[in-house]
């Protein structure tokens, strides 16, 4: 079996050592400009064009949970990946741990009002504030997926009201599930702190802007985990000047790196963290990779495959 692999940014010779030990009878190659040899699968990140185009590959594996990007090029360029090769995500292998940590962690951070304490240690200020109730501080989880679901069930042990908006009807513990866009309104009525952990679709690309903001709670919180394009940037600065949204905590960015001459980082509300809310962790990754082709040449069932059409 042979394997190609690309990734713009990792140690590519680390993953394919890594890939060999855990696929030994795989003969895995870092793909390189120009390499037209045969492949049976192929492993990717942000691939050229021509790594893929005009192979006949059991399977491509992205090395992410969000396949917007590779979609995108697809969209471009149709022939890139032949309609009948299956294409897969990471689902969870370690990123859904990391997501809670993220969240739990800011919801505390907000709960505890520890934004309002640090504006008043700023102005050296010993002021016990009034405490935020439980109740008045409903999460809304937009995205009940893999990581939506994982988050929920992390905050769910705190105890907060807890909700979640996805496509389909969910039944997890403690959350009341709202589904479809006819059910949008009724889960951001009452909604304090919106989480957002959708795909970029051409249904969800743009969510987050003036109409959404206006129905959450006074006072709410919008935390972005998911992709920059959810994010109507110009309306939640708007609602952030305004007070309708106290404080937003941002992971990702239609433009990335955000560009040093981007509001966003100057405003007193917002806080940035750069693309890291969840990072493909090697060793569970290749696990799932590993265990998935072994799946495949058996002729089992496995998950993870990408809907094309649905866009995710
Ligand atoms: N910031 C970071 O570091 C990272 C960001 N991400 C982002 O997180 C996203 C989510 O990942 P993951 O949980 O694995 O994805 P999943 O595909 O498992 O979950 C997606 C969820 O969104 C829901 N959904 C999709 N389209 C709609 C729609 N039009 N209306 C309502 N609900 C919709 C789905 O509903 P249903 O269940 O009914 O299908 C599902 O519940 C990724 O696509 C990626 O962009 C991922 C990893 C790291
Ligand atoms: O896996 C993804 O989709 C990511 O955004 C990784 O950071």
């Amino acid at each position: 079996m042979d394997i190609i692999f690309y990734h713009p940014s990792f140690d590519n010779h680390y993953w394919v050592n890594a890939l060999s030990r855990a696929l030994p009878q795989a003969n895995i190659r870092i793909w390189t400009r120009g390499d037209n040899a045969p492949a049976d699968y192929a492993l990717v990140w942000h691939p050229p064009v021509e790594m893929l185009k005009g192979r006949t590959l059991k399977g491509v594996f992205a090395l992410g949970a969000g396949v917007d990007a590779i979609l995108s090029q697809l969209k471009n360029n149709p022939d890139m990946l032949g309609e009948s090769i299956p294409l897969f995500r990471l689902e969870d292998t370690g990123m859904a741990l990391q997501m809670q940590e993220y969240a739990v962690s800011q919801v505390l951070h907000w709960f505890r009002r520890f934004d309002d304490y640090q504006t008043l240690k700023q102005q050296a200020k010993w002021q016990p504030l009034d405490e935020y109730e439980r109740e008045d501080f409903t999460i809304g989880i937009l995205g009940a997926g893999v990581l939506g679901a994982k988050v929920a069930e992390s905050l769910h042990a705190w105890g907060f009201p807890l909700r979640c908006w996805s496509r389909s009807r969910k039944s997890l513990p403690g959350v009341t599930s709202f589904a479809g866009s006819n059910e949008l309104s009724d889960f951001l009525h009452g909604t304090r702190v919106l989480i957002n952990l959708l795909p970029n679709t051409p249904e969800t690309a743009g969510i987050i802007n003036h109409s959404l903001l206006e129905q959450l709670a006074d006072n709410s919180y919008v935390m972005n985990l998911a992709r920059g394009v959810h994010v109507v940037e110009s309306d939640l600065l708007q609602a952030l000047d305004s007070g309708k949204v106290k404080g937003a905590m941002l992971d990702v960015f239609n433009q990335e790196p955000l560009p040093a001459n981007n509001p966003l980082w100057a405003h007193p509300c917002v806080a940035i963290t750069p693309h890291v809310a969840a990072v493909t962790r090697p060793a569970e990754a290749i696990a799932f990779i590993s265990r998935t082709i072994g799946q495949l040449e058996r002729g089992e069932q496995v998950s993870g495959r990408v809907d094309r059409q649905r866009g995710y």
